[in-house]
């Protein structure tokens, strides 16, 4: 496939195992899921997948690979569009009747931890932007890896996939991994005065597609 006119790699080999913990029945405002928690055998850490609709074997798939965010997608933080993005992954899949929400946790600010994320937020609050924040503390931009989603998804039984995202590096990823995705789907969230600095900064220095001019 081709992200932003370049090709993605071919599938690569076998996730790698996860671990099964429990599946249960999970009524939501956008309502049932079955939610199925599994964990990573080399850092202990659970991951999530809601999945609404039986998607084994099934083509085209409507996903998205959410990375935790505790502001944005618990207290509903404005100052990303983690919470809406949620909201509007989960209203998508309802609709189709079919999906599949993967939620990673250990990905908290994208990959530096909640404490770390913080501090660049008040790095920010002096004029950095979401970037600059990351390096000033020592500290990489993105060390999110998307294995265990994958490995999620191959659990799953999911063969293809329509991501929705507008990450096209997630997108690459995701695909290293050997995950099949076949279509792009855009999330698009609404722009506040809160999180329009952090949306541009997406799109200038982290290649997002979010249609700034
Ligand atoms: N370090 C840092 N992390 C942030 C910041 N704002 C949000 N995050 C984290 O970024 C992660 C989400 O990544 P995003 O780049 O917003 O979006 P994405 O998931 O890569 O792309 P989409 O699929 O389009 O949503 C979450 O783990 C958030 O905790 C920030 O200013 N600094
Ligand atoms: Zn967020």
């Amino acid at each position: 496939m081709s992200i932003g006119g370049k090709e993605t790699p071919a599938a690569a080999a076998p996730a790698p195992v996860i671990e099964h913990v429990a599946t249960s029945l999970l009524p939501t405002r956008h309502g049932g899921f079955h939610i199925h928690v599994y964990r990573c055998p080399d850092d202990g850490i659970e991951h999530v997948a809601l999945v609404r609709g039986d998607v084994r074997g099934k083509e085209r798939v409507l996903v998205r690979a959410h990375s935790e965010c505790l502001t944005g997608d618990v207290f509903g933080s404005m100052r990303c569009d983690c919470g809406e993005q949620l909201d509007k992954a989960m209203a998508l899949i309802a609709e189709a009747g079919e999906g599949v929400i993967v939620y990673m946790r250990g990905h908290e600010g994208r990959g530096i931890g909640l404490g770390n994320k913080i501090l660049a937020y008040a790095l920010q609050d002096q004029g950095q932007d979401t970037v600059e924040a990351n390096l000033a503390l020592g500290l990489p931009v993105d060390t999110r890896d998307f294995q265990m989603a994958v490995s999620i998804l191959g659990e799953l039984g999911v063969k293809t996939v329509r991501l929705i995202t507008n990450n096209p590096g997630k997108m690459r990823k995701l695909a290293e991994h050997g995950l099949h995705i076949v279509e792009r789907i855009p999330v698009v969230t609404e722009r506040t005065p809160h999180n329009i600095a952090y949306l541009r900064a997406k799109q200038e220095k982290l290649g997002h597609f979010l249609d700034f001019n």
